[in-house]
């Protein structure tokens, strides 16, 4: 299988270049993390324009947490050339980029309600009323103690929160992993309510079939390279099955 960037021209000149580093919500070019002698991100390239959902879609292990963590600026020791909303990762792309890890991160005895004003006092984009709104959409009750919660609970609060900073870029690991088919429906139909149509968002999942309603474009990767890549309906027509059909095909 061939590999396609999501953007139609590749820039030649250093001016494109630059404008590019402006449109571009990602510009990612030959970049390789490793951890020890493991190649966990091999030489990828990867461009993403704003304005769309893209599934980072990949079987366990091939590195969608790991291209995450460096595109969201938790790991820097890589090697590459990466821009996220025009910045290299660091405290200026973090300023415009939400990240969800695939880990719990607030503390235990926290109430959501906390969480909320934690939130709005760490970042700028934050927006208290969109957090509380997505908590009650999702049926939660914000004064409930995180650990009297389900996981599938916690997960909720966590996303509402992600999705409640009015960022550039949503990066979302693994939103829907560990919780069962109705709640991933619930917390997709959360994440639709609350995206923005000018910003990017990055959901990393190998449960393609539940992703793919709301997927604008998908990345397939594979063994810490981008495989394939492009609009869904383009793929679904160019290779005459659904995502799920094709993700199969190109893990054979
Ligand atoms: N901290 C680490 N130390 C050593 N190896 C790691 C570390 N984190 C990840 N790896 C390895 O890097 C590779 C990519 O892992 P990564 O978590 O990025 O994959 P993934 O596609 O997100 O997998 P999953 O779908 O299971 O979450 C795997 O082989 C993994 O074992």
């Amino acid at each position: 299988m061939t590999t396609k960037t999501l953007t139609s021209t590749t820039p030649t000149s250093a001016t494109e270049r630059r404008d590019d580093t402006v449109t571009r919500a990602i510009d990612v070019r030959g970049l390789t993390k490793t951890y020890g002698p493991l190649r966990a991100i091999d030489g990828l390239d990867l461009q993403l324009p704003y304005g769309q959902v893209v599934g980072l879609l990949g079987e366990n292990g091939c590195g969608k947490t790991t291209l995450l963590k460096v595109l969201a600026g938790v790991l820097a020791d890589y090697t590459g050339d990466v821009r996220v909303a025009g910045h290299a990762p660091g405290p200026e792309s973090k300023a415009s980029v939400s990240f969800l890890p695939d880990v719990s991160f607030l503390p235990d005895g926290a109430r959501a309600s906390y969480c909320i004003g934690l939130y709005d006092d760490c970042f700028s984009d934050f927006d208290a009323e969109r957090a509380r709104d997505l908590i009650g959409f999702f049926g939660l009750d914000a004064s409930q103690r995180l650990r009297e919660m389900s996981k599938g609970m916690r997960e909720k609060v966590q996303i509402s929160l992600a999705m409640a900073r009015r960022a550039r870029v949503h990066l979302l690991d693994e939103p829907i992993s560990g919780v069962d088919p109705a709640a991933r429906d619930v917390i997709l139909q959360g994440v639709l309510r609350a995206i923005d149509e000018e910003s990017l968002l990055v959901v990393s999942t190998h449960l393609i079939h539940d992703l793919e309603p709301i997927l604008d474009s998908a990345v397939f990767m594979r063994r810490g390279r981008v495989v394939l890549a492009g609009q869904v309906d383009d793929l679904r027509a160019e290779h005459g099955m659904s995502l799920d059909q094709l993700f199969r095909e190109v893990h054979r």
